[in-house]
């Protein structure tokens, strides 16, 4: 499996407003090379933090890429996936639609009502007492042939996957904008690290619209 974590942030590292709303951080060109990482993905995954916050619908949007991968042999969407302790994706969130096969994790605690209205639309990936252990999770998607995976937050999300070390790739948008507030989600949130920081190796940098592409390869941790 090879986890890539794409995110687009303002120049002072924010994902969006202290409001949590979707900000359009990514100018029309970036947008593009999103929606290119997304097709060569089978994949895609956010925290439910995120399906409250915009309703995604984490589809490919240019259809001459679907066209190319059904072409490829592969399905003309990537899966979706939400990563969602407690079963809080509303049903009639716009990633449980029917344009794509969608993969909701959720811990054992998740209740039962929850699960049964789930399933219905999705499939149901149980991993993690009462949160979703992702080592598990990723291990249980792995073994539905779900290889190539893209992650877009948020920051809850982000933090946790580089602490079990999942991330194979950051490709960090940093746009031309100040959004600025101390309790705005950044790249990286949940609780912090003090020690053992994931280092990370530059391998790329681009100019895109108003702002730049960084991309890191993160370094292995030696244990
Ligand atoms: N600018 C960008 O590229 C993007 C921005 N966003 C923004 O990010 C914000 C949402 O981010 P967050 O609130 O951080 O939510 P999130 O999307 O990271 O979801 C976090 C939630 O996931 C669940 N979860 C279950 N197991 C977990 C685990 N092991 N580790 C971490 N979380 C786990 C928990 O309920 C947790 O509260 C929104 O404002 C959204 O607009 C989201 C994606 C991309
Ligand atoms: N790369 C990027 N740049 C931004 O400026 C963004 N706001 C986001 N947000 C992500 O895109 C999702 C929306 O996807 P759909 O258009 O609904 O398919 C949103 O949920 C974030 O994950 N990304």
């Amino acid at each position: 499996m090879h986890v890539v974590v794409n995110a687009a942030t303002s120049a002072d590292g924010k994902l969006s407003s202290r409001k949590r709303e979707q900000v359009a951080i990514s100018g029309e060109s970036d947008f593009a090379r999103m929606d290119r990482l997304r097709a060569e993905s089978d994949a895609i995954v956010v925290g439910v933090g995120t399906v409250l916050a915009d309703d995604p619908h984490l589809t490919v949007k240019d259809e001459a890429l679907c066209e190319r991968r059904a072409k490829n042999g592969r399905p003309e969407q990537p899966a979706r996936i939400v990563v969602d302790s407690s079963g809080r994706t509303p049903v009639d969130a716009a990633i449980l639609d029917d344009a794509a096969p969608t993969y909701v994790c959720v811990s054992d605690d998740a209740p039962v009502d929850r699960r049964a209205n789930l399933t219905d639309h999705a499939n149901l990936v149980s991993a993690g007492d009462d949160r979703v252990d992702l080592l598990r999770a990723f291990a249980g998607l792995q073994e539905e042939g779900l290889e190539r995976i893209m992650v877009e937050g948020g920051g809850e999300l982000i933090f946790s996957l580089f602490e079990c070390g999942l991330v194979d790739e950051l490709r960090m948008y940093v746009g031309g904008t100040v959004i600025g507030g101390r309790d705005a989600p950044t790249l990286a949130d949940g609780a912090g690290f003090v020690e053992d920081f994931p280092s990370l190796a530059l391998e790329r940098v681009e100019r895109i619209d108003d702002g730049a592409l960084l991309c890191w390869t993160v370094d292995e941790i030696d244990d």
